[in-house]
């Protein structure tokens, strides 16, 4: 039986603002997404990444078009999300624990047994997320006592914690040195691998989405649709040092070209 995508972008365009004032982010484009996917949003700055995750978290409603959300537009049970930015933004009065143990006070279904689960289950659950990330002899701590690499371990978990049907990272290594960010994909692939999530990255670095992703989307310049939806071929586990191979290099030339490259997204304006 066929399964039935996450989420279906069909022919969704975006114009912000209204007369002289209006921006076309994103001309009619499509987009599956299905359970399990790990999918890089790449392209030129401006072209509409970070419009798309806003469209499938259900920030910002179409100009035209249609969203399916397991295919259903806005069905009955609303989808469970998880964000993570290139800022942590932890809230500093509370610990790593706490942290992330946030949105399982305030999501449902979570919330409504909270009380009776805090002081055990839930403590449980948060401290195996954070084992999994190296972070457990941090969970007491402040998140201002954590370096720029741990405070966005903590970021992931803290996005995780609720089991989201869709986990959504916009740039959230952007701010760390290189060998830092090569941990975080490490420790980010693992979590993928182990917890079978269904992940939309949007990034600037493209050995980044050929290291982490299954499909990598190549969008045209503002306004945005997608030209390119490239199936990544590595086997995982992918060690780091995948990154040095010839296949691997010539991937990431290849999707340098295509953005240098790229059209503006009307097809007229293309030809
Ligand atoms: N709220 C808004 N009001 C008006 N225009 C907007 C708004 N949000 C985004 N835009 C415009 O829409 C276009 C797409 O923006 P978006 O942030 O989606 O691009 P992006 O590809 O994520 O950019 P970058 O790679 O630089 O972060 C840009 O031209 C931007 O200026």
């Amino acid at each position: 039986m066929k399964q039935v995508p996450i989420v279906e972008l069909q022919k969704v365009g975006v114009t912000y603002g209204q007369g002289p004032d209006q921006t076309e982010a994103l001309v009619p484009t499509d987009l599956t997404i299905a359970k399990g996917d790990f999918v890089a949003l790449v392209g030129p700055s401006g072209c509409g990444k970070s419009t798309i995750l806003k469209l499938v978290s259900e920030l910002l409603e179409p100009t035209s078009g249609t969203i399916l959300f397991g295919g259903r537009e806005l069905g009955a049970k609303p989808m469970r999300v998880g964000m993570a930015f290139q800022s942590a933004s932890l809230l500093p009065w509370m610990s790593v624990r706490e942290n992330v143990m946030l949105p399982l006070k305030i999501v449902p279904p979570f919330k409504a047994d909270f009380r009776a689960k805090k002081g055990g289950e839930y403590r449980d659950r948060v401290d195996d997320l954070l084992a999994q990330v190296g972070l457990l002899d941090f969970a007491d701590k402040s998140p201002w006592q954590l370096s720029g690499g741990m405070m966005q371990r903590a970021n992931l978990c803290r996005a995780l914690i609720h089991d989201p049907d869709l986990l959504l990272l916009d740039e959230p290594f952007g701010a760390l040195d290189q060998f830092t960010r090569e941990e975080l994909w490490q420790t980010l692939q693992a979590l993928w691998l182990d917890r079978g999530i269904t992940v939309m990255l949007v990034t600037h670095d493209l050995r980044e989405a050929a290291y982490l992703a299954s499909r990598v989307c190549v969008m045209s310049a503002r306004p945005g649709r997608i030209i390119e939806d490239r199936a990544v071929p590595f086997a995982r586990p992918r060690p780091i040092d995948i990154t040095f191979e010839s296949d691997f290099v010539s991937l990431v030339q290849d999707l340098r070209g295509q953005i240098v490259h790229a059209p503006v997204g009307r097809t007229e304006d293309a030809a």
